[in-house]
């Protein structure tokens, strides 16, 4: 049974400037004056190059499984904070000074998890285990323990990424950070708990969840395309996500979503100063990774655009970016996603979970001639997140229309 829902979305939160980091990239900042200006392809155009995407489109090694990517960055200025054995940092949100009042404790946590049992295990991931955790004043968090790793760098690295990320953003539609402990060789990250699982797990319908409708999906996306924009426009400076993916985007109860795991993110290149792109080894997952960031290892908040593209290709399928068990000419669902699209066959490319419809089918066409346009293989050919954010608001509100008309 589809699920249903009635319709109080009230748009995303106004995305609020926040207070300026004094942390600087440590990769190289290049200028590339001679890559052309984006531009922004009106929906007509789109059939007469899609099918330069298709020749040129991403194909990712079958063997390659998701962050086997290294990154230079060393977390040596992690370990250098920590101070003593048996040492416990602690630090609240947003400013995260250390010398305000601690709301965490590692002994606090410890407690509350009795000893990180599996029982309060939610999770698991590139970084380590996440646990529900309720404190003794009633609140819950989603703690993430990273692992003690043999090859520690890659943990402190990311972990350092996802505290500094995450203290200087507030957005309805990101997982809100609570603090940090570093205790002995432990480290500790406390963040929103976000009741409702992922994205994936919906669109698996895993655990029993219901299959989520078209004006869910939409919502989804829209959401997490205001969450973009924000990292991309208002924060200062700016934050190119890198891992953008179905299984870390998070649902709430009332199926709103939240972006996670901000463990790759990079600061945007300083336009400003003339940088078009920071220069830094790949990370990402393999399905989701901008072509042109994997062979020039130049990011842009362009490389968000691509995953974001590929993402929406997941939403409406529902099958993952790689589908190693089909069969040769379905293993890349977006190769196979923008054959059909150009053959005029895109109804078929529709979630089978999901009824056709008129509304259906035009929401499906729309979004997925956007996600069509992010998925370019060249950054300047691709939107920026406030123009898909724009397009997906215009296609809910088509969307929405259209199914009232219809079912009256
Ligand atoms: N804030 C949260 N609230 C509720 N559940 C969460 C939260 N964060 C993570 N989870 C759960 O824990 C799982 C692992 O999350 P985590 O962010 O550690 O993944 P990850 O290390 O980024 O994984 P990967 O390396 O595959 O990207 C998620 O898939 C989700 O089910």
């Amino acid at each position: 049974m589809t699920r249903r829902r009635s319709h109080s979305y009230t748009g995303g939160s106004s995305p609020a400037p926040t207070a300026s980091s004094s942390y600087s990239i440590t990769s190289s900042i290049t200028t590339d004056r001679s890559f052309p200006t984006p531009t922004d392809k009106s929906t007509s155009s789109v059939a007469s190059w899609i099918s330069g995407i298709f020749i040129n489109c991403f194909t990712p090694p079958d063997s390659v499984s998701s962050k086997d990517f290294n990154d230079s960055k060393s977390s040596s200025s992690e370990h250098n904070r920590r101070s003593s054995t048996g040492s416990t940092q602690r630090h609240n949100n947003g400013n995260a000074s250390e010398t305000e009042h601690p709301r965490f404790t590692f002994h606090e946590i410890y407690d509350a998890t009795k000893n990180f049992s599996p029982s309060f295990r939610i999770g698991q991931g590139g970084f380590g285990t996440v646990y529900k955790v309720k404190l003794r004043d009633g609140t819950t968090f989603a703690v993430k323990r990273a692992k003690k790793s043999m090859h520690d760098d890659r943990q402190g690295a990311e972990f350092k990424s996802e505290i500094q990320t995450l203290a200087q953003v507030t957005h309805l539609s990101l997982v809100k950070y609570y603090g940090y402990v570093v205790h002995d060789d432990e480290k500790i990250l406390i963040v929103e708990y976000v009741a409702n699982g992922t994205l994936r797990d919906h669109l698996d319908c895993k655990e029993g969840k219901e299959v989520l409708d078209m004006a869910t999906r939409l919502d989804i996306a829209t959401d997490v395309a205001h969450a973009i924009t924000y990292l991309h426009m208002y924060t200062q400076p700016p934050i190119i996500h890198r891992d953008i993916k179905s299984s870390n985007i998070l649902l709430t109860e009332n199926f709103r979503a939240k972006v996670a795991d901000f463990g790759f993110a990079r600061l945007a290149p300083d336009t400003e100063s003339g940088a078009t792109h920071v220069s830094t080894q790949v990370k990402g997952t393999a399905g989701y990774l901008d072509p042109e960031y994997l062979t020039t290892y130049q990011l842009t908040e362009k490389s968000d655009v691509y995953s974001f593209g590929v993402l929406l290709v997941e939403i409406l399928t529902g099958r993952r970016p790689i589908e190693l068990s089909r069969g040769q000419k379905e293993r890349i669902t977006i190769r196979w996603a923008i054959k059909k699209f150009t053959s005029g066959d895109t109804i078929s490319v529709l979630d089978p979970k999901l009824e056709q419809s008129p509304a259906n089918n035009l929401a499906l066409e729309k979004v997925l001639e956007m996600a069509f346009q992010c998925l370019a293989p060249h950054r300047g050919s691709r939107p920026s997140m406030k123009k898909c954010s724009e397009i997906l608001w215009g296609i809910r509100k088509d969307y929405r229309e259209l199914l009232n008309t219809t079912s009256l």
